[in-house]
């Protein structure tokens, strides 16, 4: 295992752990104010609080972003230049100690050693993390990258059909991270053209389910963005979405990431086929990296990341991320009422006398009742 696979150890603590170890009480008195939590403008709030913390630069010294770790090479962005780093002697000794010392989307300080190499001497906090489940090794979580600011949820229509009951799972997981989810629908245009193997009864049911869809999340903060890469409709409005932002992309296989991807890094590969494949296959380990975008702003293409995170969901992260649901859960008659099966369940009650849209309570109780599938990635 490369020396530097350790830096990706998740060890941070997330916000939502201390959330966890809080009473139920305190939880639901939190929830109150929760809509708010995630909203933009708390979030950005967030990220200048973290950086006035941070000590002044020193001379000689510069601020830049890591955009890839590589065996013993950390490359930093800085005012548009790279240079390759190293961690500073103090910093190594501590990396001992905290084992996710570095990882991809990290501000940095550092001290410039000639016009492209430099030495970390200072990690900025960070205000968000990207972790997935490690399969491979006893400890649990891997750090891919911090300081994500959002995260496209890729769904896509006819092929592969519309999920919206997978939709949640990314949800949960990207706001557990402290990053803002956003969901994309892919492939719009296979709603007026679709290809001779598809039935028009599918189309009219593919139709129905995203208009459902739409009314169910329209009030829950979460930006939905219609689109195609094969016509070109709305993409300039996801280029807007991503400027000045660190940007992730995840959903399941075929819905259109990668051609996503593609178009916003302003590169022409051919998807799909072998020139893809070969690019995903020279991802050898799970380490993520920062690309730039055309403008400004960033975005991860890691084969791994795709999952990151879903499948390991609480059922009291599910309740508590479902904040639609929290107007109504004290009045249930058990005060840990799962909404499944207990009798007098208000929740229930608030579903028959339609306040609850069917669509969020059946999203809800597939969470709550499914487990991950084995062969997820
Ligand atoms: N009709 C249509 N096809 C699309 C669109 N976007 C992508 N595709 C096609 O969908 C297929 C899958 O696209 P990819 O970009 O490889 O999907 P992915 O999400 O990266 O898939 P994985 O790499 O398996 O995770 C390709 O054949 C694309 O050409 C679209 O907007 N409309
Ligand atoms: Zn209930």
């Amino acid at each position: 295992m490369p020396k530097f696979d350790d830096f990706l150890d998740y060890e941070e603590n997330y916000f939502s752990q201390g959330q966890k170890r809080a009473s139920r009480k305190e939880r639901s008195l939190s929830r109150s104010k929760d809509r708010s939590k995630y909203k933009k403008s708390d979030q950005d709030k967030l990220k200048k609080q973290l950086q006035s913390e941070e000590p002044p630069l020193g001379a000689n010294f510069l601020r830049g972003r890591v955009l890839s770790i590589n065996s013993e090479m950390i490359t930093v962005l800085s005012n548009h230049e790279t240079f390759i780093c190293t961690l500073k002697g103090v910093l190594k000794k501590e990396r001992t100690r905290q084992k996710n010392l570095i990882a991809v989307g990290d501000w940095v300080h550092f001290e410039k050693k000639s016009i492209d190499s430099g030495a970390i001497s200072h990690i900025e906090k960070r205000s968000s993390f990207l972790a997935r489940a490690d399969n491979l090794s006893r400890r649990k979580k891997q750090l891919l990258a911090v300081n994500i600011d959002q995260v496209f949820i890729v769904m896509s229509v006819c092929t592969p059909p519309f999920k919206p009951l997978l939709i949640d799972r990314y949800i949960i997981a990207a706001k557990k991270g402290n990053m803002h989810p956003i969901i994309l629908i892919n492939k719009v245009d296979l709603l007026d053209d679709p290809p001779p193997h598809i039935q028009p009864s599918e189309v009219e049911e593919e139709k129905r389910l995203l208009a459902d869809f739409e009314k169910a999340y329209a009030d829950l903060d979460i930006p939905i963005l219609k689109l195609s890469v094969s016509t070109g409709h709305n993409l300039e409005k996801l280029k807007a979405l991503m400027q000045n932002k660190a940007s992730v992309f995840s959903g399941q296989s075929g819905v259109g990431k990668s051609s996503l991807i593609n178009d916003v890094l302003g590169i022409d590969l051919a998807i799909g086929d072998v020139v893809q494949k070969t690019r995903k296959g020279s991802h050898t380990t799970t380490m993520a990296e920062l690309l730039p975008i055309e403008g400004d702003g960033f975005c991860i293409d890691t084969p791994g990341i795709k999952s990151f995170g879903v499948w390991d969901i609480t059922p009291e992260e599910i309740s508590h991320f479902f904040s639609d649901f929290h107007p109504f859960e004290s009045q249930c008659k058990f005060p840990n009422c799962t909404h499944l099966h207990e009798p007098d369940c208000a929740i229930k009650a608030a579903l028959e006398e339609e306040k609850i849209h069917p669509l969020r309570y059946a999203s809800y109780s597939t969470l709550m009742s499914e487990e991950p599938p084995k062969d997820w990635e």
